[in-house]
């Protein structure tokens, strides 16, 4: 390997922890959660993040002279990263790899983290010493603009191939169609090849509002070019040829670098003209005497009382023509300007095919370089909305937008708010830290950081072994019960595939997603806090903690259940739920799964909703509030609140974190979504057990049959393994070290049509129902009277939209005048107190069932919100 290869292999061994959740049965740290982490990352400063821009992209640059641009060792850069640039974290072997240049790159210089987002992939680096973080960052930044240039490279010669082939359509262009003359050469900026074949690419998808925008142009720039010639054959008379205006230019010239004193101070200064000025004037004084011209040369005293008194014989007729052009040029200006537009538009729904996967699938290598040049223009709006992460606990408002050179400004409370995900990051590397030398003869010069995991068959294996396991397992019957509620929505949901999320977020730099109000198309019809109820579909689990006598079975039945809540997300990846408005309540009642819950949006900025439910086996409640960190391609979403469920039978307070959900592509129609990160459930009143369950992220060179995976250990006090299981958030969960090999958890089958019903689960769909004997009974604030969610669920988009923005507007009303008055809003059911950890969190006040159950909502005062 040459010198610049070693070194390479030298940085790749110390660029450590590229980010991940372990794979293997490792045992858990008993710390709690993430709180060393966290101040770890509180000390991060926002300032200190930076989007590695797009470098400037010399559409002209050829391979040669790219090794003149200030870009030493170009070509070793492109035979070591190839086109992708592959990541090896395991001795040698080759784990993942990414296309560098179209993946958004964060650096932090002061804490030498470097981040990819290439929409998939969400990569998170270290380097172990500045001198490598440098390294890394050239070498890096050098590939992504080799590869951008290659990208130009292939435009270039795409146009290029485009002008070739269609120099035989461009005969019959529109515009000589319509017989407009076409005088001359075409002017240097309207090249009409290129026009040409712009029109005929994008006249292929009739009627294309392009190609009608650049004929009209070309028309009237050959209009404006006539008036020009006009002028010129007006002005020339032609009577003089190329040999007479060189020796009228050049005596000219003799004349005014010896002006006479008299005429040199006409201006009140001695004036010597330039070669140009020396061109205009001959341009302007031949038109005073063209009977003159050829013969004698207008001296400076001629030239000067040409222009003060232009003879009345040609003024009109010049002025006329003069005119002509101007306001040919408007229109030429105007027309140019709407052919932009439009060809922006173009951009955007080129760039939206691009993204669906047919396209995908069909389209060689050249046309997905010239793509990545439309990417190019993406990612520096990237850069801009990059900000649009942000902690929904800010006392700020805004985020702040991105600045020109591209700085990325992140809030400290992001890193401080990190889940287990960061956490497991900066474990990870520590240990790498620490590992040093050995590491470092090793031969593959990397490390996956996690010496205590599980070799990589073994957990294939497992992973297999229990998806086997649980495709036998029958599902539970359930879902399939008659529970006498509606099995399908009203409508069918609208299809929002055009909506341009880019052009949403780009309009609202510096918001927090869930206070960008979007538009309704883009909603589900239900609110967050029904979504949080979702959470309850598999509470049949809990019953069976209640009755389960062995608490280390318990606890496995508990992390089934703290699982089970993210089955749904499997299916809900086009539409977001409604933000419900601050004091909004949602309740309910399910004779049939034995509980009942309510809750409230206690908060708005932040953002929180507070539930709790009740039932003779368990009390299950939660406050959730999350913070979201968006990468240019992916959003994360880290939740903060605790869950928590207490069983009846036998005392325990279980409490557990919940995971990052990240949305994979989030401004695309490939948007999934994923959980990763480490779930810890404690059992406060019994330290007898404790589980550790890891949602694993997803290895981007795996197949899709790894994804979604999730692992779990139940361990004893002293942190011996008593149970194993396994699965995937959206399969089921399956345990290999119960007295009979179980499958614990499996999903409910989805309804019929569920993808024109928004994903929804037959749980979902009865969330939003509301029935005759239901409607009295509630109080005016349910989520089931809020009339834009109601539209929404009847099809009704239009409508939505309107009364969606009414109730929006109507929050602001009682914010400001609450404001006004300098008060603040108490909400009604739940009350904010400290836990025994010292954290706020939000409890039910016990008042909702008394009312409910007493006088009834009629009966007492009640919020009005819309
Ligand atoms: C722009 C739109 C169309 C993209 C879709 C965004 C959707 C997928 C997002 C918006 C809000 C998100 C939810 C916000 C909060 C939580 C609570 C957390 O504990 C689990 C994930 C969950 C439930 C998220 C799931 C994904 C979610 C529903």
């Amino acid at each position: 390997m040459d010198s610049h290869g070693s070194s390479l292999d030298h940085a790749q061994s110390q660029l450590s922890g590229v980010e991940k959740v372990s794979c293997g049965w490792h045992k858990p740290t008993h710390s709690r959660s993430s709180s060393t982490a966290s101040s770890r990352h509180s000390r991060l400063n926002i300032k200190d993040w930076e989007v590695m821009d797009d470098f400037p992209v010399d559409l002209n640059l050829t391979g040669e002279n790219m090794q003149d641009a200030n870009t030493p060792g170009i070509c070793e850069e492109k035979n070591m990263f190839h086109v992708i640039f592959s990541l090896i974290f395991s001795k040698g072997k080759m784990h993942g790899a990414l296309d560098v240049s179209l993946a958004v790159m964060s650096v932090n210089k002061k804490a030498r983290h470097i981040d990819l987002d290439a929409g998939d992939i969400l990569y998170h680096m270290k380097a172990k010493t500045p001198d490598l973080y440098y390294i890394w960052v050239t070498k890096l930044s050098a590939h992504r603009m080799h590869k951008k240039n290659e990208a130009a490279q292939v435009h270039n010669g795409f146009l290029q191939a485009l002008s070739q082939s269609s120099n035989l359509s461009h005969k019959n262009s529109p515009m000589q169609e319509m017989g407009t003359s076409y005088v001359g050469e075409p002017l240097p900026c309207v090249n009409p090849a290129v026009n040409g074949k712009v029109s005929a690419w994008l006249q292929t998808q009739e009627p294309d509002i392009c190609a009608q925008e650049l004929t009209r142009c070309q028309i009237e720039l050959n209009e404006l070019q006539r008036l020009v010639q006009k002028l010129h054959s007006l002005e020339s008379g032609q009577m003089i040829n190329n040999g007479d205006l060189q020796r009228i230019i050049s005596m000219q010239n003799l004349l005014l670098d010896k002006p006479k004193k008299k005429s040199g101070k006409i201006w009140g200064h001695s004036h010597t003209l330039s070669r140009a000025e020396a061109l205009g004037m001959l341009s302007s004084s031949h038109l005073t005497s063209s009977a003159h011209l050829g013969t004698s040369v207008p001296s400076i005293p001629d030239y000067v009382s040409t222009q003060a008194t232009p003879p009345a014989s040609t003024s009109s007729e010049s002025k006329k023509l003069h005119q002509d052009i101007c306001s040919m040029s408007l229109k030429v200006h105007a027309s140019l300007r709407t052919a932009h537009e439009a060809l922006a538009q173009e951009r955007q729904r080129l760039q939206d095919t691009w993204s669906s996967r047919e396209l995908h699938q069909t389209t060689s290598a050249q046309i997905n370089n010239l793509c990545s040049l439309a990417e190019l223009d993406v990612k520096s709006r990237h850069t801009k909305i990059h900000k649009l992460s942000v902690s929904s606990d800010s006392s700020e408002e805004s985020f702040r937008t991105v600045l020109q050179r591209k700085v990325c400004l992140f809030l400290p409370r992001i890193y401080s708010s990190c889940s287990h995900f960061r956490a497991e990051y900066f474990d990870a590397c520590d240990e790498l830290m620490c590992a040093s030398s050995s590491e470092m003869s090793d031969e593959s010069g990397l490390s996956d950081g996690s010496s205590n995991s599980e070799p990589d068959e073994a957990h294939a294996m497992a992973s297999r072994k229990y998806r086997a396991s649980l495709s036998k397992a029958p599902a539970k019957l359930n879902s399939i019960k008659n529970t006498g509620r509606r099995t399908t929505l009203p409508a069918v949901c609208p299809d929002n595939s055009h909506v341009g999320l880019m052009t949403i977020l780009y309009n609202n730099i510096g918001k927090d997603l869930s206070r960008v109000s979007m538009p309704a198309a883009l909603n589900e019809p239900v609110c967050l806090l029904q979504r949080l109820c979702e959470e309850l579909e598999y509470s049949d689990l809990l019953d069976t903690a209640n009755h389960t006598d062995d608490p280390y079975q318990r606890m496995v039945y508990i992390a089934a259940f703290a699982i089970s809540g993210y089955a749904t997300a499997q299916y809900r990846n086009r539409y977001k739920p409604f933000n419900p408005v601050l004091g909004e309540t949602f309740e309910c009642i399910r004779e049939d799964r034995g509980f009942r819950y309510i809750s409230e949006q206690v908060s708005h900025h932040p953002p929180i909703s507070a539930c709790h439910a009740e039932s003779n086996n368990f009390n299950f409640w939660q406050d959730q509030r999350w913070k979201n960190k968006f990468w240019g391609k992916s959003l994360e979403i880290m939740p903060t609140g605790m869950v928590n469920v207490t069983l009846k039978n036998y005392g325990d307070h279980y409490e557990w974190n919940k995971v990052v959900t990240c949305i994979h592509n989030v401004l695309s129609q490939q948007r999934y979504l994923e959980h990763y990160g480490e779930v810890i459930i404690r059992n406060l009143k019994s330290s007898v057990c404790t589980c550790k369950i890891t949602f694993v992220k997803s290895r981007y060179w795996g197949s899709d049959g790894s994804k979604n995976e999730v692992q779990g250990q139940v361990l004893d006090e002293t942190d011996n393994i008593v149970h194993r299981f396994g699965g995937f958030w959206h399969e089921g969960i399956f345990c290999d070290t119960l007295p009979n090999l179980q499958c614990i958890w499996k999903p409910n089958p989805q309804p019929k049509n569920y993808m024109t019903y928004y994903g929804f689960s037959s749980f979902a769909m009865e969330m939003n129902e509301l029935t005759p004997d239901l409607k009295p009974l509630l109080p005016p604030t349910d989520t089931r009277l809020r009339p834009d969610q109601r539209l929404l669920e009847e099809g009704k988009i239009e409508e939505t939209d309107k009364k969606k923005d009414e109730v929006e507007e109507k929050q602001r009303e009682r914010r400001k005048i609450l404001a006004k008055r300098g008060e603040e809003h108490i909400p009604r059911f739940f009350r904010k107190t400290l836990d025994a950890a010292g954290k706020e969190v939000w409890l039910y006040n016990g008042t909702y069932w008394k009312i409910r159950d007493n006088a009834g909502f009629v009966n007492v005062k009640n919020l009005e919100l819309w």
